[in-house]
């Protein structure tokens, strides 16, 4: 069913899988809010023409995720410079490949507050702004393999994504009486700017030649491929669009095969 008349706000979304939601929710008939990071607003810029040349209404906001009052502000200009609020997706976040032994506070602390603490916030934001506006509205967050299964050299990232699923579910179950739901898609290896930091940063750590960790990742995958961004932002259509109306508090594996539940 055509979207009309919806606004989302995708965080992260000036590059990699962020992008890809963007585009496809415009595709869906949604104007979109590119959120990111100041210094990403010329790529941010470029997804915004590029939604336009779709047909709709775009705008960038920056914003650091990480900062409650950031988020709130973010989802407020949206609402102000697109004429509505429907839907925020949570995408925006970061890996650190460490072994757990080496892990320091400063980047427990770090990764937390950019993959959780965020999500945290943009629930918050966007069910009071769903409030104000008098309807209810979609939660979507960025979740992974890593959220159902512990990664070694990832453990910090990997339990980042436990917690994202421990808020999904329980935000659902809070927040249904309110017409909202909250759910979560869980990539494997899409083919994005962290997979190339995560490749470069496991050869160091296990020699292997650049590249050969992701080759390794991708030959474990049933579907025999890598994964893309738009294969995600499938599962995110499905998340925001009406066909999920009774679907809340989910963590969807989109991973072509790699996890099974
Ligand atoms: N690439 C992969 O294989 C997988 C990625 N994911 C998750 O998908 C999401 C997107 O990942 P990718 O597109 O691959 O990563 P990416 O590194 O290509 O893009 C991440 C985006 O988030 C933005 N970002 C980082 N910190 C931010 C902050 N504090 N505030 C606002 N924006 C910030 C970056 O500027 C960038 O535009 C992440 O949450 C990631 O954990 C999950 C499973 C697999
Ligand atoms: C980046 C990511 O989520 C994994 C598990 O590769």
């Amino acid at each position: 069913m055509a979207i009309q008349d919806k606004v989302a706000l995708v965080t992260g979304a000036g590059q990699g899988i962020g992008r890809g939601i963007a585009l496809r929710l415009a595709a869906d008939g949604f104007d979109i809010a590119v959120a990111d990071i100041e210094p990403q607003r010329e790529k941010g810029d470029s997804v915004v023409a590029e939604i336009e040349q779709l047909g709709r209404k775009a705008v960038f906001v920056a914003a650091d995720v990480s900062k409650r009052d950031q988020v709130v502000a973010a989802v407020d200009a949206a609402a102000e410079q697109l004429g509505g609020f429907d839907v925020i997706v949570n995408n925006a976040g970061i890996a650190q490949i460490k072994p757990v032994l080496e892990i320091t506070a400063e980047e427990l602390d770090q990764i937390f507050r950019i993959n959780v603490d965020s999500v945290v916030w943009g629930i918050q934001a966007a069910a009071a702004k769903f409030e104000q506006l008098g309807h209810g509205g979609k939660i979507i967050s960025a979740a992974s393999i890593a959220s159902i299964q512990g990664f070694p050299i990832l453990s910090a990232y990997s339990a980042s994504k436990f917690a994202v699923r421990g808020f999904t579910q329980a935000a659902a179950q809070e927040l249904a009486p309110k017409g909202i739901t909250v759910n979560a898609y869980a990539p494997g290896i899409v083919g994005t700017g962290m997979w190339e930091l995560i490749d470069a940063e496991l050869s160091k750590i296990n020699g292997k030649p650049l590249g050969q960790n992701l080759k390794e990742n991708v030959e474990g995958i049933a579907l025999g491929r890598i994964e893309t961004p738009e294969d995600v932002a499938k599962v995110v259509s499905f998340f925001a669009g009406p066909d999920s109306d009774y679907v809340t508090g989910q963590v969807l594996l989109v991973d072509g095969g790699m996890l099974y539940n």
